[in-house]
């Protein structure tokens, strides 16, 4: 079949040092600008390389992140399992001490611990018997939240100090380097655009953003199956510009925007940040930047090696996600260059905690107020949401 695009493969990526170099005049960082506001046009998805976070202070998120062992009870990991995150120490603490930390019942309102296979996103259902389908299976990672540092309205749930010294503060710290580069990225898309300065980067200035550990645990590879199981189903973010660090397993995937239903790996750039653009972003920007659609799934590798081995136990992989996200009260409307007669609006002016409110609907259906109990001994352990999983995968749904 011919087709008028390319097939999607590669995430464009910008050496960002270009763009914060003091030294560098108004129009190379207008060129780096370009670069990215075409790679957002494109792609939705961006690699930035020397993007300013001092490795150490990734390294060091990641150094929590740091031994190799996985959940126990699955499967051991491989001699050559090598990811520089390795294994979040946070997800290896007991369940009960991880419990300690937990969001109250799944509440969008609170910071803190997701059990595996607890939460299941998804994308563009909106009427209940769809949410509940959807929702019945979790998806197969366990995950850790963390709201601004001080924000009262959207407290975090962090583990004893004992249970994991620095962890707190390490995670706090990292918190306001994305924050940082955030900013920065946003600038930049100023820059583009020929924006006035901080014209959406005021629009930030609460910095309500979202930080989101995340580890996918081993499994037998032939039950992540897209039909059965998802380690992160198909979805869209919500906020502005999210931001993702990866360890060395792949398995994030892209939906090809010209090719829809098609998904593309996304390779691992050492050191690179993925930069995507949210819901929120693409209608601010009158879809001039695209929100794609991407999941996690296993890597290329463990896929190839499933075909061969019926019982071939995929890596683990662990990652990072910062979502950013605007001021509550901020009003987002087609921003100045992104429409005029001949590509008119195309939303309607919308608040952003209203947005939010209603996708955290769709996402956290069963709990709006927030203020429930923490898990008690009834919750399901990791233990049992797996032994689930085996069965349920024996019996796909549908
Ligand atoms: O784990 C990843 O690489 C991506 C996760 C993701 O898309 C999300 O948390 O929204
Ligand atoms: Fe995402």
């Amino acid at each position: 079949m011919s087709t008028s695009h390319p097939p999607l493969s590669v995430v464009p990526m910008v050496n960002f040092a270009e763009f914060t170099a003091k030294s560098y005049s108004y129009l190379g960082r207008k060129h780096v600008a370009d670069q990215i506001d075409q790679a957002l046009r494109q792609v939705g998805f961006v690699y930035l390389v020397n993007h300013g976070i001092p490795q150490q202070a990734v390294n060091e998120c990641a150094e929590l992140v740091s031994s190799m062992r996985i959940l126990p009870s699955y499967h051991a990991p491989s001699a050559s399992n090598s990811c520089n995150f390795q294994s979040f120490r946070f997800f290896h603490l007991p369940h009960e001490t991880k419990l300690v930390a937990s969001r109250p019942q799944r509440s969008s309102l609170h910071g803190g611990y997701s059990c595996l296979a607890e939460k299941t996103v998804s994308q563009n259902a909106f009427d209940e018997s769809a949410i509940a389908y959807l929702r019945e299976p979790g998806d197969f990672n366990e995950s850790f939240e963390c709201f601004r540092p001080g924000e009262n309205s959207q407290p975090n749930n962090w583990p004893v100090d004992q249970a994991r010294p620095g962890f707190r503060k390490c995670i706090e710290d990292f918190f306001w380097h994305c924050s940082l580069l955030l900013h920065q990225v946003l600038t930049a898309l100023e820059v583009a655009l020929g924006l006035p300065i901080k014209y959406l980067r005021h629009l930030h200035s609460q910095n309500n953003h979202q930080l989101r550990l995340l580890h996918y645990p081993s499994i037998r590879t032939r039950l992540l199956d897209l039909a059965t199981w998802n380690r992160f189903s198909a979805h869209c973010d919500v906020g502005t510009l999210s931001l993702i660090f990866q360890d060395l397993v792949e398995g994030l995937e892209i939906e090809d925007p010209h090719a829809p239903g098609q998904f593309r790996p996304v390779p691992i750039v050492p050191g690179g940040v993925l930069v995507n653009v949210g819901r929120l972003l693409a209608r601010w920007s009158n879809d001039r930047w695209k929100s794609t659609v991407h999941r996690v799934g296993a890597s290329p590798e463990d896929k190839e090696r499933a075909e061969a081995d019926a019982n071939a136990i995929c890596k683990p992989r662990f990652s990072v996600v910062f979502f950013g996200t605007p001021d509550r009260e901020a009003s987002i409307d087609a921003l100045p260059g992104c429409w005029d007669d001949t590509n008119p609006k195309r939303y309607t002016e919308v608040k952003v905690g209203d947005y939010i409110q209603m996708t955290t609907t769709v996402l956290y259906p069963e709990k709006q107020s927030g203020d429930g109990p923490a898990p008690t001994s009834t919750t399901p352990t990791n233990d049992e949401n797996y032994r689930y999983i085996e069965q349920r995968a024996s019996s796909p749904r549908g």
